[in-house]
């Protein structure tokens, strides 16, 4: 068969809890009619994100078109699990008209743009944009900024030493594939912050790429969607820190599933989340959880040292009202010290 159009695809990048999966949902929520895919990958082998969607409630938003890729890091996976997935969805008899990607937010973006030229899908598909999510508050508070002292020391013990900051690579790496910025919680940003988040973010862009403030990824989808970059054309002018390295891998990352039983109250549980997120090394602490004589089940967010949570629908009858809690850090944070807080 022969196909003329190819269907566009929005990669929606982003460093861990910078609000992708916030910004793909009011997507999905605003968008006029058109009949969306969304695949949704997660660093860790539980999936979060992809249930957080599906069952969000908004018209379009549902397990049939929610396509969920857990274990592991889309652009190290994409023979395997991405190309497969994205075949399964255009073979569809009704295939979608537009497909939305979220990677984790330690994934590289330019593996998974080079493999739109791979011969199974480039004549069906086409990158329509790489959308790349900014925490603001975490750019202002320094989380991805280069500590040159750091640097100079690591280099001495270490020649091999390229970065000593494994988050700013994956910062830097995920805006040097953009083709347009969300500088996302706008709502959070200090009014003398913003410029010079601005600036550090525009520092990194390797070519003219618009960045719009958002707050709750806020973003009308004709800004979004429909950027018609064809970036799998144009990968030259997307310079990536892992070029040369055939088969990158993320073990500056790691992540622990973590059981937590019913909780004697929301608040009780958010404070040993947050106590959690104390633990040296630790980024990102989400899940689903269970409080003790509570029908609903609680959906924590912990982003940096910041944590929210919100009752997101009743247990089901026959589902477990237990938790879990994947906390996803440096190679290396204290397992043991984070279990101990989650536990109170
Ligand atoms: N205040 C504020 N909170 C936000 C905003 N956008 C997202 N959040 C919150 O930040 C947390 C993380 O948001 P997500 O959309 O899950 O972030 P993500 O990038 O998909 O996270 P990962 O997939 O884990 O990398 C949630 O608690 C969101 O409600 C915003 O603009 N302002």
């Amino acid at each position: 068969m022969t196909v003329l159009n190819k269907i566009p695809c929005t990669i929606v990048t982003g460093f861990l809890g910078a609000g992708k999966t916030t910004l793909v949902r009011h997507a999905i929520a605003h968008n006029d009619g058109r009949r969306l895919a969304i695949i949704v990958n997660e660093f860790g082998d539980v999936g979060f994100d992809g249930a957080l969607l599906a069952e969000c409630g908004v018209p379009g938003c549902d397990a049939g078109s929610v396509v969920e890729l857990p274990n592991g890091c889309i652009c190290c996976t994409v023979a395997d699990d991405f190309v497969p997935a994205l075949n399964t969805l255009l073979d569809r008899p009704e295939p979608p008209e537009h497909i939305l990607i979220e990677t984790s937010g330690l994934a590289l973006p330019k593996p998974l743009v080079q493999a739109f030229n791979w011969p199974a899908i480039r004549s069906r598909v086409t990158v329509d944009g790489v959308v790349a999510v900014v925490d603001g508050p975490a750019v202002a508070a320094g989380a991805f900024a280069d500590d040159p002292a750091a640097l100079a020391a690591q280099r001495a013990a270490d020649a091999s030493v390229e970065h000593e900051n494994p988050l700013e690579e994956v910062f830097e790496d995920q805006l040097l594939c953009a083709d347009l910025v969300v500088l996302n919680k706008a709502d959070l940003l200090e009014a003398g912050d913003r410029a010079r988040v601005r600036a550090e973010v525009e520092a990194h862009l390797p070519r003219a790429v618009k960045v719009v403030e958002t707050a709750h990824g806020a973003l009308d989808p004709r800004v979004l969607l429909g950027l018609g970059a064809a970036a799998e054309s144009d990968l030259a002018s997307r310079p990536s820190h892992h070029e040369i390295e055939a088969d990158h891998d993320h073990d500056d990352f790691e992540s622990v599933a973590l059981p937590v039983p019913p909780a004697g109250s929301a608040d009780d549980l958010a404070a040993r989340v947050g106590r959690a997120a104390e633990v040296a090394g630790v980024l990102r602490i989400k899940g689903f959880c269970a409080v003790r004589d509570k029908p609903m089940r609680l959906v924590v967010q912990g982003v940096g040292r910041r944590v929210a949570h919100h009752y997101d629908r009743p247990w089901r009858p026959g589902e477990h009202p237990d938790g879990t809690l994947v906390v996803i850090g440096l190679a290396g944070f204290d397992r043991a010290a984070v279990a101990a807080a989650l536990k109170g």
